[in-house]
């Protein structure tokens, strides 16, 4: 079963993923992200640092995507474990369309093509909602913003975010990100623990 943390920056998923290493340690879930657990997270994470051309970031957040796949989420899930991603292809389809406006006529009709046919859809979305100027004040001033930490582009990412869940309410679990850090894990472990009970039940 794949599940995935969505939210804009600052939303507390990292906070989260850690606390479900706790939580979760009796079902042994595979903990993974994106971008980063491929050697081409480090190249994306250069192309947002030097704002890069918007398509050729977007590719590269593409192509972790395509090698996460291939060399964590696909094995995992065939040996039959719980995977828990901390961002996944949702953050695509919420965070390029507010940068490649300019770039292109229909963003996320592009970016959902690239995806077609060979990526996998998560069993569940948990997606973090709270206050962008809330968010912006937990990320903090004291290390240098990417450039996504900002304002007005969360904005249109958290408004990317609730159009996605809205498209489908099967797959999407909203969390009111400003709850104690306690109180959502226990509703997310929960939550997990009866997704994987009855994705178990359920016939082949
Ligand atoms: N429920 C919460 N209440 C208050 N503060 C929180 C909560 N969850 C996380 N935080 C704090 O907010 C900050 C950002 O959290 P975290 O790094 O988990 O967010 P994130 O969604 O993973 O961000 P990013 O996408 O930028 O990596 C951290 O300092 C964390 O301790
Ligand atoms: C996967 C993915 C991420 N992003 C953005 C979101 C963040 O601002 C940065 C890095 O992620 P982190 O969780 O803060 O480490 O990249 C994106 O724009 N598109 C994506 O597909």
């Amino acid at each position: 079963m794949l599940i995935t943390l969505e939210g804009i920056d600052g939303s507390g998923k990292s906070t989260l993923a850690a606390a479900l290493r706790e939580s979760l340690a009796d079902i042994e879930p595979i903990f993974t992200r994106e971008p980063g657990a491929t050697w081409i997270g480090d190249a994306v994470r250069r192309a947002v640092a030097e704002r890069m051309d918007p398509i050729a970031e977007a590719l590269l957040f593409v192509a972790d995507h395509a090698a996460h796949l291939d060399t964590v989420v696909k094995p995992a899930l065939a040996a039959g474990r719980l995977v828990v991603s901390d961002r996944y292809s949702d953050s695509r389809f919420a965070y390029q369309p507010a940068v490649l406006a300019d770039a292109l006529p229909d963003p996320l009709g592009w970016l959902r093509q690239i995806h077609d046919g060979w990526s996998i859809r998560p069993d569940r979305t948990f997606l973090f909602v709270l206050p962008v100027n809330e968010a912006l004040a937990r990320v903090g001033t004291e290390k240098a913003r990417e450039y996504f930490e900002d304002a007005r582009i969360l904005e249109e990412v958290q408004k990317n975010y609730l159009s996605l869940a809205a498209a489908d309410p099967a797959r999407f679990v909203l969390v009111d990100a400003l709850l104690e850090k306690e109180e959502i894990c226990r509703f997310v472990s929960d939550e997990i623990r009866q997704c994987a009970r009855s994705s178990q039940s359920r016939p082949r």
